[in-house]
């Protein structure tokens, strides 16, 4: 009763013109997603990242698709095999697929295919600072974000760093989209807070969805 109360109140909300956040959108299949996230973790693991200035993320990632989103001392970028293993990655599932593609149809994007997922995972304290997704060269395809496990605050601001954010709980199977004029609209989350769900601990999961070229 208190979970039916509580997701009544959580109506898809527009964030900003092209911008959609879902609330419980991927709640049903979170169990399934979590399970198939083992198994591309079996064939390309976590890895905490170097970024070009030689730090290290505090988000560990890995990926699926066709590319998968790397970063080192030489930049950002997307590599079409894991630099861990030398293979290609692990294909994104046909059911995550069909979730990418309802999502952003809901959001006013018919016809989203994803070449990578990038999967984040957050452990206590991890964050990530505000920044732009502008690897990509397809801008005219969104950004789907699907949020799994520990609850999260995600910041969602403009396209200046200094435009004025805000502040939204992402929840296990929370979903955001946002494309068109609010594709380049700078986002982050803030340092992972100690909690508890009952699929994944203390963790939190972020499954992010790109299409990186046109073609
Ligand atoms: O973890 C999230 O919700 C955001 C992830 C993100 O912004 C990214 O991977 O570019
Ligand atoms: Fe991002």
């Amino acid at each position: 009763m208190m979970d039916d109360l509580f997701s009544a109140a959580r109506q898809p909300v527009l964030l900003a013109p092209g911008a959609l956040f879902l609330p419980g959108a991927a709640r049903a299949m979170q169990a399934r997603l979590m399970q198939q996230l083992h198994e591309i973790m079996a064939q390309a693991p976590l890895r905490r990242l170097e970024t070009p200035g030689g730090r290290r993320f505090s988000v560990e990632m890995t990926n699926c698709g066709a590319l998968g989103w790397q970063s080192d001392k030489a930049g950002y970028r997307y590599e079409s095999r894991d630099p861990l293993s030398g293979a290609a990655w692990p294909r994104i599932p046909d059911n995550w697929l069909v979730l990418a593609r309802t999502m952003a149809e809901q959001a006013g994007y018919p016809g989203f295919v994803p070449q990578t997922c990038l999967i984040n995972c957050y452990a206590p304290g991890a964050r990530m600072g505000l920044h732009q997704d502008r690897d990509e060269t397809a801008l005219e395809s969104p950004i789907v974000s699907v949020s799994l496990g520990v609850a999260a605050q995600f910041l969602f601001g403009g396209l200046e760093r200094t435009a004025p954010t805000r502040k939204l709980s992402l929840l296990s199977g929370d979903v955001v989209v946002w494309g068109g004029p609010s594709r380049l609209f700078y986002h982050g989350i803030t340092p992972l807070k100690p909690g508890h769900h009952e699929l994944t601990g203390d963790r939190r999961w972020n499954l992010t969805f790109r299409r990186v070229r046109a073609c």
